[in-house]
């Protein structure tokens, strides 16, 4: 403000140097605290400006005081307090909060220095609104329109001219007037993404304009992201292109980034990493330990991709935990043809054979029963196998890393697992560090995961705020890395307007803040991540938007389109897509 009005303000330190001239008795001694009228928050910063008639020749009526008054000191030129003389002229007292007398200001005067400053104040006000180009609209009370700028009458083509002063409705409908939401409600809205054409998207803020208690009028700035837009769209492919490439580089040229897809910088990390580097100078068998969700299987894939390098060899996981018993021999050693009855005419190859001159990934390898555990030994002792019907011994021709989040001397102890098959496991072994001794990869991770969910859900956001962002610190991620992930993919398909939402995240062992984001039927499954995709849901949820809105508008799909701010031509298409009949 003090930038706005340069000259109001030298105006005021200028009637500061008048004190001196000021009858001496007019100090404090007249000033009683009931005659005095403190005028607060006029705008002179750090000021409180008190107002007293004070008699001299002068010529300006009391009724034209610039500010009225409640109560009065007539004075003469002396001083003295007298009675309300024929002629006076007023004063207007400046006073600094100490209630110290700085100066005086003539009321005549200060209505042109006030004019003056009013006039300063619209040029600034007009020129800053020409200057931008975003749109700028305003409307009052009345809905009329106060304020519409150059860049209104660009992303409108309504010119100034033809709307000024009338209601904004009868230009627009009025489900798509957001500042008449905000003149009703009071509702502050900030960087909305909004679609008032096909070919246009805007970002839109709204604010209510407040004086004296009441709402008097919204304003709201709408900025054209359209480009922006597209050419995010356009970044997304060129990034979807460098994930391709790079994913054909890696079997290229392996060695280049074994480690590209395992994010983080922590120093327990960076210890584990260079150990794996070590290990896969060497063909070594190795067994990963870690709890579930630390990233074992990526830390197997890049020993893998280490060792091979120069060749395209294969990296075969087996989920060892989900194989039923009856099919373990058939899935790890294959079949021959006819072996037996519902198997397939062709055979199959177990996935020892698919792991040929590469990699075999035995994932959970806690979980195997004692009978296939005592064949996985045979296996691994005698370095050959018969497929299931198959009279022709096969040779293991693969290297063997194991994982599990069990504590394998634990189950030893118990007698769950054999120790043979324990010693011919573990001849080298690594422990992944929980998540939470290596807290400094949080900060990495959820961006890597942020960035990635976006690209997946077609989602534009640049940032997680700090407050999420604390709350991922603080937390101590029992499903460590895969736990993280979730919670961000969740924050990203919950989020609104593009920005992450604080009440979207829940923990594990926290049930959902809000019943609304999780569908009945995905609750009620046991394995509720598997009956229902979230694009699913997602859909389902249009779907069920759609279809209530439709019903409330009788089956208008003008109204429908205005109240769900979509254009008829998407509300169709989605009627399509849905089977909505109309
Ligand atoms: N450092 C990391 N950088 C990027 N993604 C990671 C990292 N660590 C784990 N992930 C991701 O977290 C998820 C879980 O990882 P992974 O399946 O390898 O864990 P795991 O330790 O094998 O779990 P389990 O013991 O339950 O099988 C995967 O989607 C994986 O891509």
């Amino acid at each position: 403000m003090d930038h706005l009005l340069p000259n109001f303000k030298e105006y005021l330190q200028q009637s500061y140097t008048i004190l001196q001239k000021m009858p001496a008795k007019i100090k404090r001694s007249h000033l009683k605290k009931d005659m005095l009228f403190v005028e607060k928050e006029r705008g002179y910063v750090g000021l409180e400006s008190i107002y007293v008639s004070a008699f001299t020749n002068a010529d300006v009526p009391p009724d034209h005081i610039a500010w009225k008054s409640t109560a009065c000191v007539y004075i003469n030129e002396s001083g003295d307090s007298i009675e309300r003389p024929k002629t006076y002229t007023e004063f207007l007292l400046i006073f600094n909060q100490k209630q110290e007398l700085l100066g005086y200001i003539k009321t005549a005067e200060l209505y042109a220095a006030s004019a003056h400053a009013f006039d300063t104040l619209k040029a600034y006000f007009e020129t800053a609104l020409d200057t931008t180009n975003s749109s700028i609209t305003a409307i009052d009370s009345n809905q009329c329109t106060m304020i519409w700028t150059s860049g209104a009458e660009q992303l409108f083509s309504i010119k100034k001219e033809e709307i000024m002063g009338k209601d904004m409705s009868e230009f627009f409908p009025k489900a798509m007037l957001l500042n008449l939401n905000t003149l009703q409600t009071g509702e502050i809205v900030q960087n909305k993404q909004h679609e008032p054409r096909e070919d246009l998207i805007v970002l839109i803020n709204a604010r209510p304009v407040r004086f004296d208690g009441n709402i008097i009028g919204a304003v709201v700035s709408e900025t054209d992201i359209t480009r922006q837009v597209q050419l995010r769209k356009e970044l997304s492919s060129a990034n979807e292109t460098i994930v391709h490439l790079e994913r054909k580089m890696s079997v290229i040229r392996p060695e280049l980034h074994p480690f590209h897809s395992i994010k983080g910088s922590s120093p327990a990390l960076k210890m584990t990493l260079d150990r794996i580097k070590q290990i896969g100078q060497v063909p070594a068998r190795v067994l990963l330990l870690g709890e579930s969700g630390v990233g074992k299987e990526l830390f197997a894939s890049a020993i893998h991709q280490i060792r091979h390098r120069e060749t395209q060899a294969p990296f075969i996981a087996v989920n060892c935990g989900a194989i039923p018993p009856t099919l373990f021999e058939s899935e790890l050693f294959g079949y021959e043809k006819g072996a037996f009855s519902g198997a397939s005419s062709q055979g199959k190859k177990g996935k020892f054979e698919l792991a040929k001159h590469g990699t075999l990934f035995l994932d959970e390898v806690g979980e195997l029963p004692l009978d296939m555990q005592v064949k996985l030994l045979r296996v691994l002792q005698e370095g050959t196998y018969f497929p299931v019907g198959g009279t022709k011994e096969k040779k293991v021709d693969c290297q063997i890393i194991a994982a599990t989040n069990k504590d394998l001397n634990e189950l030893v102890r118990k007698g769950t697992f054999r120790e043979d098959l324990y010693f011919r496991l573990h001849i080298i072994s690594i422990t992944i560090p929980p998540l939470r001794e290596r807290a400094e990869d949080i900060v990495e991770l959820s961006h890597h995961f942020l960035f990635q969910f976006c690209h997946t859900y077609n989602k534009s956001i640049d940032a997680i705020p700090k407050s999420i962002m604390l709350k991922l610190l603080d937390y101590s991620w029992p499903g460590n890395v895969r736990e993280l992930k979730n919670t961000v993919e969740r924050l990203v398909v919950f989020s609104e307007n593009d920005q992450l939402r604080i009440e979207d995240i829940f923990f594990s062992g926290q049930s959902s803040p809000d019943p609304h984001h999780v569908d009945p039927e995905v609750k009620k499954s046991p394995h509720p991540q598997r009956t229902l995709s979230l694009k699913q849901a997602l859909e389902r949820e249009e779907k069920r938007l759609i279809e209530q809105t439709l019903q409330s508008c009788h089956g208008k799909k003008d109204e429908t389109a205005d109240l769900l701010c979509i254009s008829r031509a998407t509300l169709y298409n989605k009627l399509n897509k849905y089977g909505i009949s109309e």
